[in-house]
């Protein structure tokens, strides 16, 4: 939806006052969001990295990871400060910053994942538009990396970010050290076979929107690389499918962070591991914030299933793909669901 050149953002439709959602915005009824059920929601695990023995901890993991492909961890160093202020920086440049200013970080329409403030997430204009704006940061390898292009504003935006960048990279990769051991493999198999991070922070914002019933903050999806770390705020949104349910994931404590496991995983640990497929609902009456951090291989790298896990008995379940490839199919086909790692699934 473009107004006199420009990609419209959703939170200056929101500010303008509608009633209604423009049609762009409206989900065919079975993507829809479900009115809350009645029975007691149930919801992600929580591991707490602080816990007593990697051994308790490893398998916590690993049973996080084969029933949902995301929890919550606690007890993993980042300080609730730098969480805090993380989500305080974005807030601020979304709500308090002029449009004219934040349209002079405009991402570039046309190219996917370009770093900047946009709202569209896909190439295509032909799908249902997500009722979301978000700021996309290019954080590591460091040559990658440019604080000049992030907002100016408030002050301490650029040295937060960065530092966050750097604080959960770390955790990331204490992670995927975990998730290997879990499966009985070298601590650093996982990291390994997906290379130096490709790191990019997006900073969602979902506006109030009046009728969340029949919009989606962002269409359900699986995220493209290895594992992706969420700091959402008290709203809440989220969502996880589970056994073919939408479960929420309300935000627990404030130094809680969701990690996802992302499609690369998946296709590394032969499928043991499943990515999450997740999407975030709208409300009525509170903006939403949340900050993900996407640790991905580089576009060169060839993803396949770590051998270790392959036997007479188990074969290869996926065949191998360069990432590049595999993140220019999501971009111009769309998600819908697992559908990019499905098409890489052998017999
Ligand atoms: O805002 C959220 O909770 C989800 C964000 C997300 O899934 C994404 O950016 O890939
Ligand atoms: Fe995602």
């Amino acid at each position: 939806m473009e107004v006199a050149g420009e990609p419209i953002r959703v939170q200056i439709l929101s500010q303008s006052g509608l009633t209604r959602v423009p049609p762009q915005y409206v989900q065919p009824p079975h993507h829809r969001p479900k009115a809350s059920s009645p029975s007691p929601p149930q919801t992600i695990p929580t591991v707490d990295l602080s816990g007593s023995g990697r051994d308790s901890v490893r398998e916590a993991i690993g049973q996080a990871c084969l029933d949902w492909g995301a929890f919550h961890v606690t007890g993993h160093g980042i300080p609730t400060d730098l969480l805090r202020a993380v989500k305080r920086v974005g807030l601020t440049f979304f709500n308090d910053c002029p449009v004219a200013d934040k349209l002079r970080y405009a991402c570039d329409p046309a190219a996917s994942a370009s770093e900047g403030y946009g709202s569209r997430m896909l190439e295509r204009d032909d799908t249902v538009l997500d009722w979301r704006d978000y700021f996309d940061h290019h954080t590591l390898p460091l040559s990658r990396r440019d604080p000049t292009r992030w907002p100016h504003f408030p002050e301490d935006y650029r040295r937060v970010v960065a530092e966050y960048a750097d604080r959960a990279a770390a955790l990331a990769r204490e992670l995927l050290g975990l998730v290997s051991e879990s499966l009985g493999l070298p601590t650093r198999c996982v990291e390994e076979r997906v290379g130096e991070f490709y790191q990019n922070i997006t900073i969602s914002y979902y506006p109030p929107c009046p009728q969340p019933e029949l919009t989606l903050g962002l269409q359900a999806h699986s995220d493209m690389g290895a594992v992706t770390l969420l700091v959402q705020d008290e709203v809440g949104g989220l969502e996880v499918l589970k056994d073919g349910e939408w479960v929420g994931v309300k935000s627990l404590d404030e130094d809680a962070i969701v990690v996802l496991l992302a499609d690369q995983t998946e296709i590394i640990t032969n499928g043991k591991y499943k990515s999450a497929q997740h999407r975030a609902v709208t409300n009525s009456s509170r903006a939403r914030l949340s900050v993900a951090t996407f640790h991905d291989p580089t576009k060169t790298v060839k993803i396949s299933p770590a051998s270790q896990l392959i036997s007479e008995s188990g074969p290869p379940r996926f065949r191998e793909v360069v990432y590049g490839d595999y993140v220019s199919s999501w971009y111009t086909k769309g998600p819908e669901g697992k559908r990019n790692i499905d098409a890489l699934l052998l017999d």
